[in-house]
């Protein structure tokens, strides 16, 4: 069992922008769903795990490998799947993952012909083992992408927005790899979307102008909600006034005209519905109001 130990990490860009600001969380084997929108700091955090670019300050430990002062023994340890894996040389599969192999350092012959073989085998491409990655279908691409990022048995592994763009059956595909490669290792999954920590998370953090603002366990969060997640279909010119009177979770086009989500300790009647809630609504109440309520 690996302990990861993030401690008031912290960076401020030279522009002034704080993507990191005192970030601390701690996870074990098994996959972690950090979530948050667009420009919420997942990726500098990310990058900072994977050693990439330095925090002004704060620690990261990865057991006993301090991250930040060590990042050539992390290194050893890590498996990374970056936003953008998309550049890829006129190669087949099985030449790429040799090569990466080779930079891994896998210097042994038989032993990397085995490796190689193993991978490609675990993320199913096996047979397509001789076509060129270029014309891959962006799902093949992001489990040539976790292929890579299992080669030297990481401890760590982090995968950063990695079902954007990819179609329902390829996403499942993904979501399936990902689950049995997060067994015994710990996962960090980066991403803005919910279902994808829904599906494959048991804990999971949120993340916002970079604060985390939630750490726990999806179901706990939904169960917070209980009985306080209101709907209506209202008109459009009318979302303002709602807006005013009440706190407005969500706010999604149904038909034309807006479905608002309203977070309320009691019924507030007025043609509002009481609905279950989801990981969408825990969500959207922590990123918009999270200071109206935890
Ligand atoms: N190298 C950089 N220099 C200046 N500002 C940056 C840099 N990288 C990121 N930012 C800014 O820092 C904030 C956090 O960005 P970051 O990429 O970490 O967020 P994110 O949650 O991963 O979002 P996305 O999903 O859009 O990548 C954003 O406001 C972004 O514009």
């Amino acid at each position: 069992m690996s302990t990861l130990k993030i401690s008031n990490l912290s960076k401020t860009y030279t522009n002034g922008v704080k993507a990191l600001d005192n970030v601390s969380l701690e996870l074990e084997n098994g996959m972690f769903g950090l979530l948050g929108p667009n420009g919420a700091g997942k990726s500098s955090l990310m990058r900072t795990l994977a050693t990439l670019q330095d925090a002004d300050y704060g620690s990261a430990t990865l057991d006993d490998i301090d991250i930040l002062n060590q990042p050539a023994e992390l290194r050893k340890v890590l498996g990374y799947l970056p936003q953008e894996f998309g550049v890829y040389p006129r190669i087949t599969a099985e030449q790429l993952l040799t090569h990466l192999a080779i930079l891994k350092g896998i210097i042994n012959k038989s032993e990397r012909k085995e490796l190689v073989k193993y991978l490609l085998d675990k993320v199913n491409l096996y047979d397509k083992r001789n076509k060129s990655v270029k014309g891959f279908s962006g799902g093949m691409k992001q489990r040539v992408g976790i292929a890579q990022a299992l080669i030297g048995n990481p401890k760590l592994i982090i995968v950063d927005e990695p079902t954007a763009g990819l179609d329902p059956g390829e996403r499942n595909r993904f979501y399936n790899l990902l689950a049995d490669v997060g067994k015994d290792v710990i996962v960090i999954l980066s991403t803005h979307i919910v279902d994808d920590v829904r599906e494959l998370c048991t804990n999971m953090a949120i993340m916002n102008l970079g604060e985390i603002v939630f750490h726990g366990s999806p179901q706990v969060a939904i169960d917070d909600l209980r009985s306080k997640v209101f709907q209506k279909i209202v008109n459009r010119d009318e979302l303002e006034t709602y807006a005013n009177e009440y706190k407005i979770i969500s706010n999604k086009m149904v038909a034309g005209r807006p479905l608002i989500h309203i977070y309320s300790e009691e019924n507030p009647q007025n043609g509002f519905e009481q609905v279950t809630p989801n990981l969408e609504d825990v969500f959207f109440s922590k990123i918009n109001t999270s200071n109206v309520l935890v």
